[in-house]
């Protein structure tokens, strides 16, 4: 694909994610899959789509002083000086002039002269004069703000929660790339033999750590190879693995998955329960509830049915003390997944961590009473911030006395994580920055006899 091209495919993908809310993975993917970009074209959009989105701060902060404060910029020209500034900057096999002159050409076709002079001046001075230093800001947690490209009122939730330090990696591991991890269907396939026949086949991989199941894609486009079509592998981050791994299941349970789709942990742990047992899944919405089902017949597994159903009142459906084991994989604000879904960080807010906290506490409230007594129940979000993940764990255990922390929780880790992972005391927070992974919560509970 010409690289014109390409640079406006990314400028149109750019500007939908950054006015209309869309999400950068979902966009990217179908952008690629419908264009049938070659494996290089594909590596090129992506890396210009999230390099310029993880940036968009730091950028829009380095070229206020080519912008005159009056002028009123349409928000697609914008994105466009954005994107080829952070091309200018961080994308060294890429040379200055190329960036600019399709630019120019990008705003000529797009807008008319006065666009694409404004553009040309303004990439034209970011060459000669350089970009605008971060020192002149006072502020530290402002200044780590705009150099990290977060919004201050996290950076400030943050530093209170965790302190400068944690912060300050985590918010630079946010803008760096996230290897992709994957976990093999063991009832089809070992991991052994799944990584021999990639390397064979010229991947480069590497064991996980997390589960006995995953391995990481340090190199090669992995989603059309055949181990993927025949439903022997699935895309899922190494932290999540987690999930399934602590759960203790054994075969022949009964499981239910409050918070299913898209079905990644579902179907780990039929699979953990050798697709004996019965997987009870449950999404609030009809669509993503057929997800789950379609991925539990890509991987071949019988034990799972999903149905569409708001978990807080799944007390009408099941009686009492109905389940060994309850996953309360809950909808949470994200934070820990930036990585891969730079967006967020720009359509999140304050409040939102504030009434997801809402919904996680009528969750646990009403799905603990389904869970048999000595079963065992995981809590867990995909988001760093000790009031969706911690406190709400702390004031269900609060009221509801008959719940403990499991105290074998730990040693369900695998060994290369025990005494090492981020524990605190009400749960495991994993940060991006530490196993190159997600940032991920999670905690076991077990209800007493
Ligand atoms: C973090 S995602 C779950 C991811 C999933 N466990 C996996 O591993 O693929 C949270 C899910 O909860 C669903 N959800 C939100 N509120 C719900 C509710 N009240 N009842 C059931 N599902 C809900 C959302 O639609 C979303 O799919």
């Amino acid at each position: 694909m010409a690289k014109y091209v390409l640079r406006e495919t990314a400028l149109t993908l750019l500007t939908r994610i950054g006015e209309q809310g869309g999400f950068s993975h979902v966009l990217l993917d179908q952008e690629i899959n419908k264009q049938q970009l070659s494996r290089q074209d594909g590596g090129l959009l992506t890396e210009i789509v999230y390099g310029t989105l993880q940036r968009r701060d730091l950028i829009d902060y380095q070229i206020q002083p080519f912008i005159s404060k009056q002028k009123k910029i349409k928000p697609w020209v914008k994105w466009l000086l954005y994107m080829s500034v952070y091309q200018m900057e961080f994308l060294e096999r890429v040379p200055d002039h190329a960036v600019i002159h399709e630019a120019v050409e990008i705003s000529k076709k797009r807008g008319h002269k006065g666009i694409s002079s404004f553009v040309n001046g303004v990439l034209r001075n970011v060459q000669r004069k350089g970009l605008r230093s971060t020192d002149e800001i006072t502020d530290p947690v402002e200044r780590m703000a705009v150099e990290t490209s977060h919004p201050k009122w996290l950076v400030e939730r943050w530093v209170a929660q965790y302190g400068i330090d944690v912060t300050r990696d985590m918010c630079e591991a946010n803008n760096h790339h996230l290897p992709m991890s994957v976990r093999v269907q063991p009832l089809q396939i070992s991991r052994e033999e799944a990584m021999n026949t990639l390397m064979e086949d010229g991947f480069r991989v590497e064991e996980s750590i997390f589960s006995t199941q995953g391995f990481i894609v340090l190199e090669g486009q992995i989603l059309k190879h055949p181990l993927f079509t025949q439903g022997k592998l699935t895309v899922q981050d190494q932290s999540s693995m987690l999930v399934a791994e602590m759960m203790d299941l054994e075969p022949g349970q009964r499981v239910l998955d409050a918070c299913s789709a898209p079905g990644g942990k579902t179907t780990h742990i039929a699979e953990k329960m050798q697709d004996q047992g019965e997987v009870t899944a449950y999404d609030l919405h009809e669509k993503k509830a057929k997800l789950v089902t379609k991925k539990a017949e890509q991987l071949q597994l019988t034990s799972i049915t999903a149905t569409k159903a708001d978990s807080r009142k799944l007390q009408d459906i099941h009686e009492q003390e109905t389940f060994d084991r309850i996953l309360l994989d809950a909808p949470c604000s994200g934070l820990g997944v930036l990585r891969g879904k730079p967006d967020i960080k720009y359509h999140k807010s304050e409040e939102d961590i504030f009434s997801l906290r809402k919904i996680q506490d009528e969750l646990l409230e009403h799905v603990a009473p389904l869970l048999k007594t000595g079963g065992k129940m995981v809590y867990s979000t995909c988001t760093v911030d000790r009031h969706e993940n911690e406190e709400a764990v702390q004031l269900f255990l609060t009221n509801h006395p008959e719940f403990e922390i499991d105290p074998t929780f730990e040693e369900g880790l695998p060994k290369e994580l025990q005494g090492s992972i981020g524990k605190s005391e009400y749960g495991l927070q994993l940060f991006p920055q530490e196993w190159d992974t997600d940032g991920f919560f999670l905690v076991r509970m077990v209800k007493k006899g």
